[in-house]
């Protein structure tokens, strides 16, 4: 009955992975992802890059654009302290749906939103609907014409402040080079490029870190 990959994954994670236990559902999608099927998850040789950002970003205020799965809003909210609050936008409801009981079954939905619509529609509603001041960290995963324009508009909508971390995923594969272009020469960034592989893959990809200077 699992028709999409999608849902295979969950599936897969539902019965191999241990309940509340974070680390077995990052291992079991890694698992399935390059075993059985590829998929777009951020994987681990990147996602170790991502824990180390966190950690020393040490975030109390989170915004992921671009769920997919739930594997990333599980990789980073398994690092974070009780009481921090993690936002993660997702436009296709599938997949909405499936990383909803991913995030669920690794026992961490009490830290987390999913909120279901578009990056242009659901920033300009942090501030007054779901009461963020500003955002300490936003990890960028979702279309790669949406990294710019969203970065503006985080900042149109006053989310970043002095020290902000911005951590975009792809930026060599797909490929995002108006953003790369736009936080390394505006002036308002310091950036750091990390360089990885893509997930499940030989083929080189890059994390880029920009830290909004306020
Ligand atoms: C869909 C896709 C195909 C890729 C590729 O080069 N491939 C060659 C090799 N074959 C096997 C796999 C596919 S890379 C990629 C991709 C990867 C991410 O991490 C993404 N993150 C967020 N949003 C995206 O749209 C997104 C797309
Ligand atoms: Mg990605």
């Amino acid at each position: 009955l699992c028709q999409t990959k999608e849902q295979r994954i969950l599936d897969f994670v539902l019965k191999n992975a241990v309940r509340g236990d974070p680390q077995s559902v990052i291992d079991n999608i890694d698992k399935y992802c390059s075993q059985r099927e590829w998929s777009m998850n951020v994987g681990n040789e990147k996602g170790i890059i991502l824990d180390n950002v966190v950690k020393e970003s040490n975030p109390s205020t989170i915004l992921e654009l671009g769920t997919y799965c739930g594997y990333s809003a599980v990789r980073i909210c398994r690092l974070l302290k009780p009481g921090v609050r993690f936002f993660t936008v997702e436009f296709n409801p599938a997949y909405a749906a499936v990383a909803k009981q991913i995030i669920e079954f690794a026992g961490l939905i009490d830290k987390v939103q999913v909120l279901e619509g578009s990056t242009g529609d659901i920033i300009p509603q942090l501030k007054k609907k779901y009461e963020v001041d500003t955002l300490d960290f936003v990890f960028v995963d979702h279309w790669k014409d949406k990294y710019k324009p969203d970065t503006q508009l985080l900042e149109k909508c006053n989310l970043l402040r002095k020290g902000s971390v911005v951590l975009a995923d792809n930026v060599i594969v797909p490929g995002a080079p108006d953003f790369l272009e736009y936080v390394r020469n505006c002036g308002k960034y310091d950036c750091t490029n990390f360089p990885s592989f893509l997930e499940y893959m030989d083929e080189k990809d890059a994390l880029e870190k920009a830290v909004f200077r306020g």
